[in-house]
């Protein structure tokens, strides 16, 4: 039985001290639910996220990860010291990075071996862009950029590997893939995740959908059966409907 995961996606919202405050809220107000939560944050919100959310089985992480170990790269931040801040996740590869700083699939497939390394579990996006869609291409070439994202990827479990569906055309648009057609990928997915890891660890791996994720939409995504909950960028902002997406 796979655990639905609600991972919102801060990008680049909030102040470290307006975050301090929203993740004691949380902590407050968490409601019971059977879905994991976790909060991609920025790089300076994840002291205040490892102090104040710990213990209260909301696991936190970083939005991005440089892909060396260690050395002279200025204004890049490691593994290592994501997981000293206890990070148990991690975006890679998410379609903004890929586009606005030139991400290549061989690059995101070295972070997700940097995060496994210290024993974070990537959060690795793929999706197609709006052209890519309306040619008929997608499925082709979203398994191909999952061909190449996983290059050398080896986790322990399937719970060390989370695979983000997200086209590029819903994320932030307002416009959502149908449930339908999210599952239709979602099955694509885990049909080439089989034969890449086998079935039985395939079967046990969390594909999550994100682009224009919110209350109203959620539970008709995640009833389908090859979507295993969101990672959600917008509504995963304001405190109310996070915690509607939790119960969703
Ligand atoms: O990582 C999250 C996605 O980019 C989706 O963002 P959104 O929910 O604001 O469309």
């Amino acid at each position: 039985m796979r655990k639905r995961l609600v991972a919102g996606n801060w990008k680049m919202y909030k102040t470290p001290s307006e975050a301090r405050k929203w993740f004691r809220d949380l902590t407050v107000n968490l409601p019971q639910t059977q879905a994991e939560p976790a909060l991609l944050v920025p790089f300076t919100h994840l002291p205040y996220a490892a102090e104040i959310l710990e213990g209260h089985g909301v696991y936190w992480g970083a939005q991005d990860v440089s892909a060396h170990s260690e050395g002279a790269y200025t204004g890049e931040v490691s593994a290592k010291m994501l997981a000293d801040l206890a990070c148990k996740y991690t975006i890679v590869g998410h379609s903004e990075r890929r586009s606005y700083h030139a991400e290549t699939d061989a690059l995101v497939a070295e972070k997700a071996r940097r995060l496994l390394e210290q024993g974070i579990t990537p959060i690795l996006c793929v999706g197609e862009p709006l052209e890519i869609r309306e040619a008929g291409g997608h499925v082709e070439y979203t398994l191909r950029q999952l061909e190449g994202s996983l290059q050398g990827v080896s986790p322990a479990s399937p719970q060390h590997l989370v695979i983000a569906y997200e086209p590029v055309w819903a994320i932030g648009t307002g416009k959502t893939a149908t449930p339908e057609d999210a599952e239709a990928m979602h099955r694509a997915i885990r049909g080439w995740l089989e034969g890449r890891y086998g079935s039985d660890f395939a079967w046990q791996m969390r594909i999550l959908y994100g682009g224009s994720v919110k209350p109203e939409n959620a539970a008709a995504l995640f009833a389908q059966p090859n979507i295993d909950g969101g990672l959600v960028g917008g509504a995963s902002l304001k405190l109310e409907d996070y915690i509607k997406l939790l119960t969703a």
